[in-house]
């Protein structure tokens, strides 16, 4: 193998194990998400893997319990890793002694490990031990290949770790003239591709923050229905509602729908949430600017919908919060 076509191979490796993480985006809280996929010494792919739930086997057991089960334990040569394996007893064993005990000769890492447990103790654990640690983003590979980086991947998780607080997403759809008020007698105007990214963002989400305007008018459900939904993912509803418009029937209702739902009063205390990695605002135009003026947010979705097709923007708040 050239050398070129050996950087293909970890890049679309790469790629492959971002993707495998970001199907259990939220799903994973408090854990971040990570993915890993095991390659031969020819580059071939002998497994992908994901962490699934906080508790359950780390992307790297799972990937090499795949390999055993395929009987290529024995060609395993490299991992290409979404986020430094873990070098510490959790609720699992660490995996940088599940890679050791492996024929591998390299790992490629996307994102250090913000966890102060773990935090460059994983790589300097492998690296002790022989194996060559490469950092995806010294190689230039970080944005080329896998469309979202490995660091975007973990922002949420850097940011809870670090900060004590969570991640908070503003969505916001609005038409072809900027409204983001929907047709009479419609909750939503955006078309099937942008629902299914609007309740991937629910589904991640932990907290889900409204205003009193937007449960008056459409009474809405913030329930995950374009795409399967995670069991056992803890959900609060919180609702502003300063002059106390909004029924308890609301409530009521949300509570039914497996929501722990509440009125606040104050924007700061909603979005705080200690208990959660990531808070999606889903607003209409009062508390949706409210926020984006505030210093609250870090990351802001906006989704045109046009004639043909929509735009999604993503901006960040803080840009040192994700690395390009
Ligand atoms: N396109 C989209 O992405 C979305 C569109 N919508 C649409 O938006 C419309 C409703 O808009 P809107 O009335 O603006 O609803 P909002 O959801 O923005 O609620 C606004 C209300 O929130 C309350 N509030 C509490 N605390 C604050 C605060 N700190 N800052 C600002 N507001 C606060 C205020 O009521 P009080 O003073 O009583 O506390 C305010 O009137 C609906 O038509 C709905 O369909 C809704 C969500 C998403
Ligand atoms: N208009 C608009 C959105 N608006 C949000 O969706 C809510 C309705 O959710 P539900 O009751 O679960 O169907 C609505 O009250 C508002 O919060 N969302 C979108 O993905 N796209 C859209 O075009």
């Amino acid at each position: 193998m050239t050398q070129t076509q050996d950087v293909h191979a970890i890049a679309a490796a790469a790629q492959r194990a971002v993707l495998a993480a970001r199907a259990y985006q939220g799903a994973t809280a408090p854990n971040p998400p990570v993915g890993c996929a095991i390659l031969d010494s020819k580059g071939a792919v002998l497994a992908v893997a994901a962490h699934q739930k906080a508790g359950s086997a780390h992307a790297e057991a799972l990937a090499i319990a795949a390999c055993r089960a395929a009987g290529t334990y024995d060609q395993i040569d490299t991992f290409v890793v979404t986020l430094e394996p873990c070098n510490h007893h959790g609720r699992t064993a660490p995996c940088t002694d599940a890679i050791l005990q492996t024929p591998a000769r390299r790992v490629f890492i996307g994102a250090r490990d913000p966890n102060p447990r773990v935090a460059g103790g994983g790589t300097a654990r492998l690296r002790a031990a022989g194996l060559a640690v490469y950092d995806w983003q010294a190689l230039g590979m970080a944005g080329t290949c896998t469309g979202i980086g490995a660091d975007a991947l973990i922002a949420p998780f850097r940011k809870r770790v670090l900060t004590g607080r969570p991640w908070i997403t503003v969505k916001q759809v609005v038409d072809a003239g900027g409204s983001m008020i929907p047709p009479a007698g419609r909750k939503t105007f955006a078309r099937q591709s942008s629902l299914e990214l609007a309740h991937a963002m629910r589904r991640r989400a932990e907290v889900i923050v409204t205003g009193a305007g937007t449960v008056l008018a459409d009474w809405p459900l913030f329930t995950v229905r374009h795409l399967a939904d995670f069991p056992d993912h803890r959900r609060a509803l919180v609702v502003l509602d300063r002059r106390g418009r909004v029924p308890t029937r609301y409530l009521t209702d949300a509570q039914t729908r497996g929501f722990d739902a509440r009125i606040a009063t104050d924007l700061a205390e909603a979005l705080h949430d200690p208990r959660a990695t990531e808070v999606l605002v889903e607003a209409g135009p009062i508390l949706t600017d409210a926020v984006l003026q505030s210093a609250l947010w870090d990351q802001h979705v906006l989704i045109r919908v046009g004639a043909d097709a929509d735009t999604i923007t993503t901006t960040y708040r803080e840009a040192s919060h994700v690395a390009a």
